[in-house]
């Protein structure tokens, strides 16, 4: 399967069904794509408010698939994917592995450590991973045919991966209870240390397990993504040299890339809300960086609400970490302490997990 797109980020959950042989079946499903045909089958079997019970969720992915594919007989050798479970195939070989972090939208329980009941007699529950395991353990060796073709040594082995969001908290290198980081790439996604585990997908918030952890959250479409249909990134850090942060902007948007939110309100029919324009590109930019930051500090308020430990201090990853102008703004809105993290990048989290499958063994 060759992507012609350019995937905005490492967590484009990527439904691919492939028979034995590899053959793409359908998709990719990006992440967030709604599919709001399979909600009604969906919220028929789960819990009030699971996590699943959002057009966008994993689970609504395949079941629509189903629908439209296999609901007179199933594809038996049909299986999904996430992005990382076939990136990771590729080079391990194994069909079925995966982590809990991925698997949490289409289902999985990561405090019981298993797919729920209500899940299991369903028609297609012979296409979820069937071996999830925490992320950053050992799977097995790398094919010999990848090893040989790219240098690897003899002694490298393939360890379980996680979402990009939760692969940026790791870089960040926080763990206490209170510290969050929010990631400022294509999209605006939020993970906070909670000591209380929160989900309810009328709001599009979600508890990902990482070890005894919880970090609770939910992803916005609001987000860089956004701010690239407007301005170069050259125009970004010129007209944020212009940008007063101690002063508010009157302007009030809604930065959607299309139609569509899923956290703080989750809403696949928002539009987005991105004028009046003012004369100023510069007052234009801070309007727009200042309605994020508002889009943000209500994450965090609703998580709080929520049951969820209060946000004490926020970390920044992602492309958007580089403006400090947009941190100083966000600063004022949160009311929280904001700063950088020392690595911004989702690639440096996700090294660590590799890190620590292959030297600790799990
Ligand atoms: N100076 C800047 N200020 C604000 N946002 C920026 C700046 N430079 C780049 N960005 C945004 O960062 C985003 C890219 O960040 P990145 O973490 O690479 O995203 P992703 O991996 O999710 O695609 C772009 O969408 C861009 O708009
Ligand atoms: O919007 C995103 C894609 O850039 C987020 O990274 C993603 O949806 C967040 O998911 P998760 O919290 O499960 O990592």
């Amino acid at each position: 399967m060759e992507l012609h797109q350019p995937l905005s980020s490492l967590i484009v959950p990527l439904c691919a069904s492939c028979r034995n042989n590899g053959e793409l079946l359908a998709g990719p499903f990006l992440y967030n794509e709604s599919f709001p045909d399979a909600l009604p089958m969906v919220s028929s079997i789960a819990p009030a408010n699971h996590t699943v019970c959002s057009g966008s969720s994993t689970l609504c992915k395949l079941v629509s698939w189903w629908n439209k594919h296999c609901s007179n007989g199933g594809d038996d050798s049909a299986i999904l994917m996430h992005q990382s479970d076939w990136l990771l195939w590729l080079l391990h070989g194994e069909y079925g592995v995966c982590d809990y972090n991925n698997t949490l939208k289409v289902g999985y329980d990561p405090e019981i450590g298993s797919y729920p009941s209500w899940l299991m007699s369903q028609p297609y529950s012979h296409m979820l991973p069937s071996s999830v395991r925490a992320p950053g353990v050992p799977i097995g060796p790398i094919r010999e045919e990848v090893r040989s073709q790219y240098g690897f040594s003899n002694d490298c082995v393939v360890c379980t991966g996680t979402t990009d969001s939760i692969a940026a908290f790791l870089a960040a290198g926080t763990t206490d209870p209170g510290k969050a980081v929010t990631s400022l790439g294509s999209t605006l996604a939020i993970k906070l240390v909670s000591r209380v585990r929160v989900e309810d997908a009328r709001f599009g918030v979600y508890s990902h397990r990482l070890d005894d952890q919880w970090l609770v959250g939910g992803a916005s479409n609001t987000g860089g993504v956004v701010l690239r249909q407007l301005f170069s990134d050259d125009q970004l850090v010129a007209l944020s040299r212009d940008i007063d942060p101690s002063s508010p902007s009157p302007l009030d948007y809604y930065p959607l890339p299309k139609k569509g939110e899923r956290f703080p309100v989750s809403d696949p029919d928002m539009e987005p809300r991105l004028e009046p324009r003012p004369d100023s590109d510069a007052d234009y930019l801070h309007g727009i960086l200042e309605s994020m930051a508002r889009i943000e500090a209500s994450g965090y308020k609703l998580l709080k609400e929520l049951g969820a430990t209060p946000v004490e201090e926020v970390f920044t990853a992602g492309g958007g970490a580089q403006n400090e102008k947009w941190t100083a703004i966000r600063e004022r809105v949160l009311g929280v302490p904001v700063r950088k993290a020392e690595q911004t990048e989702a690639a440096y989290g996700a090294a660590l997990l590799a890190l620590r499958g292959a030297t600790t063994g799990s």
